[in-house]
């Protein structure tokens, strides 16, 4: 087990290329399950994520090769092998693979997902869609069998909008006999590209992209080559590091039309963010004010900014107040940042943040993802050097992130944790 350690109050300087999209890559994986032949995806990210899906495929029978970033995948020998425990639970977007596998053999039993806790996060819309196309679905022992003997076409609205349910309802009635339609969808850069995975695999999906996605089922899908689009949320971390702590700062392999709620934000700031093609230019040259922010579905802010953002505020002079409507108990890294001498209260589902602040080097931890993100920032900024142990949950979403980091100027390395330090981190 490692730990990370950044020695803050370096300028970040240079130009970071964005890997591809973890919410894409972990849908994608798992809808390679229902072609007939081999499929391709170019571009991946290489994080943990990635591999313990490809690690699955393989469980249910699949070849996978991997080249780098690319993946070569043979369904052509899967099976409804269940999953009900083990590396399902190491990840949220285990839950595709009910999705995937309903709609290729009809059956799939899948332990429930795992990944960051931010509070409750049901999947009752999921299962609602399923139950709609005509699967019984049941929850055994903390695993859901699902059973159809033949899936059908329906019109399903989702109550909540939900970027997990949309994909995994796409995934089951791609091959359902007859129409689908999917009211109040969600519109994530994510869907679509999985949208475009199917479509080249033969699948009629219309609306992508709208709240209401129309699907014609097709009794086959075929192998295809696909190039997943780059990753919005560690763009978008980057910019927040650079606007805390960068002096000019070019983020490559980027679709900014994807994060336009973020870099205005940024712009409302004072930071100065040019876009150009497939790069923003990130520079820092007055004093920032502070802002107030709402997460919300797309193309609202994204909650997953939402973490880092509040270590950029830390720096700004006036109070901030940031509010997760999607989870509001996405707040993990409040504590953390409190003992790197950051000034936040929690009030009435907001966070206010006050600034001013020097931030302290000290021991902290992610307890999830973007937790761990907001810590990174905040250690770039802090004086004095920070340890963030939780360095697993940083790895399942940002690929070579001491390096990326590095090669901007920073200081930033890992070591390996001791046993006592093992211990006092798995009892904390
Ligand atoms: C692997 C992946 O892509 N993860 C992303 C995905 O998670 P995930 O797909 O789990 O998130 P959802 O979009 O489903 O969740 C949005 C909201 O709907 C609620 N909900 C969701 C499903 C459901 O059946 N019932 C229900 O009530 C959730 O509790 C949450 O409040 O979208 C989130 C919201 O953008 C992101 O933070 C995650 O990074
Ligand atoms: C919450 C996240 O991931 P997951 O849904 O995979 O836990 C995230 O990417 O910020």
């Amino acid at each position: 087990m490692q730990k990370l350690l950044i020695e803050g109050g370096h300028e970040l300087n240079g130009k970071v290329r964005i890997s591809g999209a973890k919410n894409s890559a972990v849908a994608l994986l798992p809808a390679s399950i229902l072609a007939d032949s081999t499929v391709t995806l170019e571009g991946l990210p290489e994080i943990s994520d990635v591999y313990t899906l490809g690690d699955l495929l393989e469980e249910i029978g699949g070849s996978v090769s991997w080249d780098g970033q690319d993946v070569t995948i043979h369904p052509e020998k899967m099976i409804a092998m269940p999953l009900p425990n083990g590396k399902v639970k190491k990840l949220r977007a285990s839950y595709y693979f009910m999705g995937a596998m309903l709609g290729k053999f009809n059956k799939a039993v899948i332990g429930l997902p795992g990944g960051c806790y931010l509070g409750p996060r049901p999947i009752d819309q999921h299962i609602k869609g399923f139950e709609a196309l005509g699967a019984e679905v049941t929850n055994e022992q903390g695993a859901i069998y699902l059973r159809a003997k033949e899936l059908r076409g329906a019109r399903i609205y989702l109550d909540v909008v939900s970027v997990g349910a949309t994909i995994n309802i796409m995934l089951a009635a791609v091959k359902a006999k007859g129409k689908t339609i999917i009211e109040n969808a969600a519109k994530e850069p994510e869907i679509i590209d999985v949208a475009t995975l199917l479509t080249n695999m033969g699948a009629k999906i219309k609306g992508v992209g709208t709240d209401v996605i129309r699907i014609e089922g097709v009794p086959s899908l075929h192998g295809c080559k696909h190039t997943i689009i780059p990753d919005r949320i560690e763009a978008g971390t980057y910019a927040i590091a650079a606007a805390a702590q960068g002096k000019e700062v070019v983020i490559d392999n980027v679709i900014s039309q994807h994060m336009e709620s973020l870099i205005a934000k940024l712009r409302e700031m004072g930071v100065t963010v040019e876009e150009s093609d497939e790069q923003l230019y990130i520079a820092n040259r007055k004093p920032l004010k502070s802002v107030d922010l709402k997460t919300l579905v797309y193309p609202g802010f994204p909650t997953d900014l939402q973490q880092p953002f509040t270590s950029l505020l830390t720096k700004v002079t006036g109070a901030g107040i940031i509010t997760d409507t999607i989870y509001s108990a996405r707040l993990k890294h409040i504590d953390e940042l409190r003992r790197m001498n950051a000034t936040i209260k929690v009030e009435g589902g907001s966070v206010i943040v006050s600034g001013p602040t020097a931030l302290q080097g000290a021991k902290v931890k992610a307890s999830d993802l973007r937790a761990g993100a907001a810590l990174i920032i905040a250690g770039l900024m802090a004086n004095g050097v920070t340890e963030i142990t939780g360095v697993d949950h940083i790895d399942r979403g940002y690929e070579k992130i001491t390096e990326k980091l590095t090669s901007l100027g920073a200081n930033i390395w890992r070591k390996d944790m001791t046993q006592k330090e093992i211990t006092y981190f798995q009892n904390s």
